[in-house]
């Protein structure tokens, strides 16, 4: 069995490849960085270190690389795999769109056997994201054709890990925990199952209670612990005034949760302490920068702030610490990152108000803009 996965990064290599392999694949890792791509191909294997107290080691053999910046090989090893993965960033869907088309259409041509394709992006329906960037280089035919034989169930994975600065460039450190859940009503009939996936029948829950609890209170204590000058999650963690607020905003997302999908209470409260565990892991070094990266996608409508807030409001659930949050993200501005630049340069040439709306889509009028506002103001004079 041969798996395509996109993205030799932290999360292909360290998650789902490692997975994938030893569920009895081959891996062949599809990435842009030339390097990274050579040494796969050299060596054939890489080594996956838990970030515990054993540093227990996982010798990842059996794969091999090839470079996404040639389109035929793209084409090829999609035509002829029984799995595509991705973890690339949801951002960087439509960029590897056309050579995943390319290999369907080889596919269809010679009468391949079904396929699944599953993006493993922190996102709401990733999958089904990446199927609409796929069909928008199909012919009407051949979406027919596609339909028939690929699915892309969405999924949700979870397991944090940092970036690395280890003297093998190969070798990845990750927490020990892992979670990768996928859509079974998505997928094709009598699929293989892999061992390592938790197959579900309705993943939104699921997408969900991961986004709004890991992902909301990873990039709020990123947030937070950012404007008061901490370079790394551990840091803030262990300022106690930011884990209470880091606390609370998983309260908040918990209270919707809870009412939404009628979680128990006291089981997303133990939910949210072992959540607090992991970011706190003192075998991790996690930077700031790495965990509030890109804050243009991170504050958009339908990601980990803005929806969870939206839809607490909607409710009748107050919501107080999550739009402090979202404030911080307003103040994030580290030069490396793109998009911090550009809400930095929007907050100067726009006003505050102006760039709440524009980043987040929430309304001047709406109660959560003026939310938004008031903490961005005080924090801009007490962090
Ligand atoms: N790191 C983490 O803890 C987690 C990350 N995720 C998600 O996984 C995805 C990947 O994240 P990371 O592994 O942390 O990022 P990363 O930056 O370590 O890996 C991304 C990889 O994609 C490659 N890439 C970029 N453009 C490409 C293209 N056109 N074709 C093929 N490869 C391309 C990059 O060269 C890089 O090696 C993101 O969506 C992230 O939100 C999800 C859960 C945990
Ligand atoms: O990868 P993104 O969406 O930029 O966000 C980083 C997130 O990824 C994770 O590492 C795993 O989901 C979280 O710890 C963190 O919130």
């Amino acid at each position: 069995m041969r798996a395509v996965h996109f993205g030799a990064g932290n999360i292909g290599r360290g998650f789902i490849g490692l997975i994938l392999s030893r569920a009895g694949y081959e891996v062949c890792f599809s990435d842009v960085n030339d390097r990274l791509v050579e040494l796969l191909q050299e060596k054939k294997a890489y080594t996956v270190r838990l970030a515990n107290e054993a540093q227990e080691t996982f010798h990842v053999t059996n794969v091999t690389a090839i470079n996404g910046k040639n389109p035929e090989d793209v084409a090829e090893a999609v035509a002829g795999a029984d799995l595509v993965t991705t973890a690339v960033g949801v951002n960087i869907l439509q960029h590897i769109a056309a050579g995943i088309a390319k290999g369907l259409e080889k596919r269809v041509a010679r009468g391949a056997a079904p396929l699944h394709i599953i993006a493993c992006e922190n996102a709401i329906g990733g999958s089904t994201q990446l199927k609409a960037h796929v069909y928008s280089h199909l012919s009407e035919d051949m979406k027919e054709k596609v339909k028939a034989s690929v699915a892309f169930p969405d999924a949700a994975v979870d397991r944090i890990v940092p970036i690395q600065h280890n003297e093998d460039p190969l070798e990845v450190q990750v927490e020990p925990f892992y979670e990768w859940v996928v859509d079974e009503s998505q997928m094709l009939e009598g699929f293989h199952r892999i061992e390592g996936i938790h197959y579900v029948e309705a993943l939104e829950p699921y997408i969900e209670r991961k986004l709004f609890t890991v992902n909301t209170g990873h990039c709020a204590a990123a947030y937070l612990g950012h404007v008061r000058g901490f370079a790394t999650i551990q840091q803030a963690m262990a300022d106690g005034n930011v884990a209470e607020q880091v606390r609370h905003v998983m309260e908040e997302t918990g209270a919707l949760l809870v009412r939404k999908y009628g979680f128990d209470a006291a089981e997303h409260g133990t939910y949210i302490q072992k959540i607090i565990q992991r970011f706190m892991n003192p075998y991790l070094i996690d930077e700031v920068a790495r965990v509030g990266r890109s804050p243009i996608r991170k504050l958009s409508s339908n990601d980990r702030l803005v929806r969870p807030a939206l839809q607490a409001y909607e409710r009748g659930i107050p919501v107080v610490y999550l739009p402090k949050a979202m404030a911080a993200a307003f103040l994030f501005d580290d030069k490396a990152d793109e998009e911090a630049l550009q809400i930095q340069e929007d907050v100067h040439q726009l006003g505050i108000d102006r760039t709440i709306t524009k980043y987040t889509s929430i309304d001047a009028n709406h109660p959560l803009h003026a939310e938004i506002k008031n903490h961005f103001e005080r924090l801009t004079i007490q962090p």
